[in-house]
C-alpha cells in the first residue's frame, strides 16, 4: 500500500519512537502540546531532518533513497514560519513551487501555468497575484504559501498551522480545501492547535512527550480525559450532532 510512513522514529529532540502512517485521500490532523515534537515530526516526514533511529518510507521506499526534485514532485511541505521571499511578486512565488517538475533551467509550458493557475485559485489568493509577497498581510501571506505548496501537485501535503493568521472566514477556506484535497486523493498531514479544526480531519493523532498516545476517528480521540491531561481540567468536550466540540471553562 501507498503512503507516507515514519517508523520507529527516534531524535532528533523530542521524539521518542513514533510510528504514523499517512494514507492517499485521507486529511490526518495532528495535535499536541507545545513542545511536544510536531514540527520535529513534519520536518521528518518530509526529508528536511534525518531521525537519529528509525526511518520514513515514501511509498514504500526510503525517503531518504529519493533525489530532492523527485521527493519534490510527490511531497510538499509548507513550514510554521519564514524564511520568505519578500521581494517577488505572489505569482514568481507560487511559480517556486513548480521547480520540482522544471529544475533550474527548464522552460515552463502550459501545464506549469495551470497548475499555477489552478493553485491560486483554490486557495482564494488569485487577486494577489500581481502584488509583492512582502505587501500583503499574514492572512494572505499564508495563502499563498499554500498555494506555493499546491502548485507542484503533490500527492502528499505537509502542513504545519497552516490556519495560523487566518480569520475566521478564511480558516474555514483552507479547513474546507484540506477535506477537498484528500477527497482528490492527497494525503494531507496538517499540525492544528485547535481541536475543532482537527474534528473535521478523517484520522487525528495526538502526540505527548514525543510519542503518539492517540490515533483514529475524531469523536474517538478527542474525548474530555485525554484533552484535559494534555491542556488542564478547564477543557470540556461536547457533541454537537456528531462531531465533538471542544471549549475551555477556566
Ligand atoms: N534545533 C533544535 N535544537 C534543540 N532543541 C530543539 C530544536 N528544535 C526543536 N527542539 C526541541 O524539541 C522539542 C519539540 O519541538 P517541536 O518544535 O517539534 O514542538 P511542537 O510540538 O511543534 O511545538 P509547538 O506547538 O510549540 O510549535 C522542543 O522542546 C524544542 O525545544
Amino acid at each position: 500500500m501507498g503512503g507516507l510512513e515514519a517508523r520507529g522514529i527516534v531524535g532528533p529532540f523530542a521524539l521518542k519512537g513514533v510510528d504514523l502512517l499517512l494514507r492517499p485521500g485521507e486529511w490526518l490532523a495532528l495535535l499536541g502540546p507545545n513542545g511536544s515534537g510536531k514540527t520535529t515530526l513534519l520536518r521528518v516526514m518530509a526529508g528536511l531532518l534525518r531521525p537519529r533511529r528509525g526511518e520514513v518510507l515514501l511509498e514504500e521506499r526510503p525517503l531518504r533513497a529519493y533525489g530532492s526534485y523527485e521527493r519534490g514532485r510527490l511531497l510538499a511541505y509548507l513550514p510554521q514560519n519564514g524564511p520568505y521571499p519578500e521581494g517577488l511578486l505572489v505569482e514568481e512565488v507560487v511559480r517556486l513551487g513548480r521547480l520540482p517538475h522544471l529544475g533550474l533551467w527548464g522552460r515552463e509550458g502550459g501545464e506549469d501555468r495551470e497548475a499555477v493557475d489552478w493553485a491560486l485559485e483554490v486557495t482564494g489568493a488569485s487577486a494577489f497575484r500581481g502584488r509583492l509577497l512582502g505587501t500583503l498581510s499574514g492572512g494572505e501571506r499564508q495563502r499563498v504559501l499554500l498555494a506555493r505548496a499546491l502548485a507542484g501537485r503533490p500527492r502528499y501535503l505537509l502542513l504545519d498551522e497552516p490556519t495560523t493568521f487566518l480569520d475566521l472566514a478564511h480558516q474555514g477556506v483552507v479547513v474546507g480545501l484540506l477535506r477537498r484535497l484528500a477527497g482528490m486523493g492527497l494525503g494531507v498531514l496538517s499540525v492544528l492547535h485547535d481541536p475543532n479544526q482537527a474534528a473535521l480531519a478523517h484520522r487525528v493523532a495526538v502526540l505527548e512527550g514525543g510519542r503518539v498516545v492517540a490515533e483514529g476517528g475524531p469523536e474517538a480521540v478527542l474525548q474530555e480525559p485525554l484533552l484535559a491531561r494534555l491542556y488542564g481540567a478547564g477543557v470540556r468536550v461536547v457533541r454537537l450532532g456528531e462531531r465533538p466540540h471542544v471549549y475551555l471553562d477556566p
